[in-house]
């Protein structure tokens, strides 16, 4: 499988001037003499003609890229072609005809990752750096796939390495006598481990927040101007909006860029009792929504009183009084108009100020996944039998798994069935 020439599109579909063409694999320079005649000089643009056969395909901007300097370690070639759909399936066909097949989704970063041109974490990045939609993820992913994260982890699985040597010895040599500062400072380090994991873990999910993007929930009363709120901070008429109370139902989400990072808000339906079936289903989402939320705007409108929130933290809601232009906002409340935009740019302001309070990180590189987490968390936990470990071989087996799982959040051991997860995520061509 690894033996095969792959190539994909690099750039994306529909009308453009150039369609770049990459190919890698163990075929790459003798396909690239056939088309184009003779190998160009490494890692420079070369103008050529390309050819199948006598059929000239297209005259092309070509780049070889030799291994193990190249993305994929292997030898590989970029075609930048004039963009247009005969020129790309004769190509591919010539391609094809000399010994390449198209490329699975994700399969030239996996390729990276067999070679050793990157390890899992950064593969991880790179799908990310692609997803990014804000300022916050481009620049975490860049952050990451410049193995900030792999730093870190291998670091705590170099000095876990040595805690092991020296607990081997303690196995090996019972008798012999070894200091009586080694056990102790074995001890020692394990516990310093495990104290930095904690902290690790212990970051309040920001790396994830700003991967998946922050949650923002409107909540409040029927007809406080939730629905309302929602299409002014998104531009357009994503909600329904009528003066019946209980119009809105369904939750319904819109991504925004909040000061560079991403937020997803939420609109819901207006809390109260109610005989209706069908709003009464759809408040129970509206408190679902609420209790998963990382942020809630309370809305309401004076001079009703906003009821409290059940189960939500008073330091996670944002109590805002709309309609200023009917009436105005009590002191110390932040109120808004959603019909004449007063206070929009105030609130804006504040939703940003909170999310970068939510996301601010201390320097340290986050974990950004799910799987991070977990990987860690093992680690951890691996550590906390060590230290109450009573025999020596117990605490030696338990810090073998704390390894285990930080090397498998590197992909240095035993990831087989992971990739398929990490690598299926990613598009052709990538
Ligand atoms: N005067 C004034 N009217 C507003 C304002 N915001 C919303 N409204 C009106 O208030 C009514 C209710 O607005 P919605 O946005 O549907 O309120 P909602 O909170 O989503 O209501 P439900 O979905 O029924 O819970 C509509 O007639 C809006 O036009 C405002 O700032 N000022
Ligand atoms: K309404
Ligand atoms: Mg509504």
């Amino acid at each position: 499988m690894s033996d095969a020439t792959i190539f994909a599109r690099a750039t994306g579909a529909g009308r453009a001037a150039i369609t770049i063409l990459r190919v890698s694999g163990p075929k790459a320079g003798p396909i690239l003499e056939a088309i184009a005649g003779r190998l160009p000089p490494p890692r420079l643009a070369s103008l050529r003609t390309l050819r199948h056969g006598t059929d000239v395909l297209d005259h092309a901007v070509v780049l070889w890229l030799p291994g193990p300097r190249s993305y994929t370690g292997e030898d590989g070639f970029e075609l930048h072609l004039h963009a247009g759909p005969a020129i790309e399936h004769d190509v591919a066909d010539a391609l094809v005809t000399l010994g390449a097949r198209p490329a699975e989704p994700g399969e030239f970063t996996r390729r990276a990752f067999t070679h050793g041109r990157i390890d899992l974490l950064q593969a991880e990045a790179i799908a990310d750096l692609i997803e990014a939609e804000t300022s916050a993820q481009r620049r975490q992913a860049l952050t990451q796939g410049d193995g900030a994260l792999s730093r870190l982890y291998d670091d705590w699985a170099q000095r876990l390495r040595t805690i092991l040597a020296h607990q081997e010895a303690l196995i090996d040599f019972p008798d012999e006598d070894l200091p009586p500062e080694v056990e102790a400072r074995l001890l020692t380090g394990i516990a310093d481990l495990r104290a930095q994991m904690d902290a690790h873990l212990n970051d309040g999910h920001r790396g994830e927040l700003v991967r998946r993007g922050i949650s923002i929930v409107i909540a409040g009363a029927p007809n406080a101007g939730k629905s309302s709120l929602l299409n002014v901070l998104a531009g357009r008429d994503a909600a329904i909006v009528t003066d019946r109370a209980g119009t809105t139902r369904d939750a319904i989400s819109v991504t925004l860029d909040l000061g560079g990072q991403r937020a997803v808000i939420t609109d819901t339906a207006g809390l109260r009792e109610t005989e209706d079936a069908i709003e009464a289903e759809g408040i129970r989402r509206a408190m679902f929504h609420v209790k998963q939320a990382d942020l809630v705007v309370h809305l309401y409108t004076e001079p009703d009183r906003p009821a409290p929130l059940a189960d939500v933290p008073v330091e996670d809601v944002l109590t805002v009084c709309n309609k200023t232009d009917l009436h105005p906002a009590p002191d110390g409340v932040l109120g808004i108009s959603a019909t004449t935009g007063a206070g929009l740019g105030a609130l804006q302001a504040e939703l940003a100020i909170r999310v970068t309070r939510l996301t601010h990180s201390a320097g340290a590189a986050p974990l950004t996944r799910a799987r991070h987490r977990a990987g860690i968390t093992e680690a951890r936990d691996a550590l906390a039998e060590a230290e109450r470990a009573a025999w020596p071989e117990l605490r030696g087996e338990a810090l073998r798994v704390a390894m285990r799982a930080l090397g498998r959040l590197t992909g240095a051991v035993g990831v087989e069935d992971l990739l398929e997860a990490v690598f299926g995520s990613f598009c052709i061509g990538k």
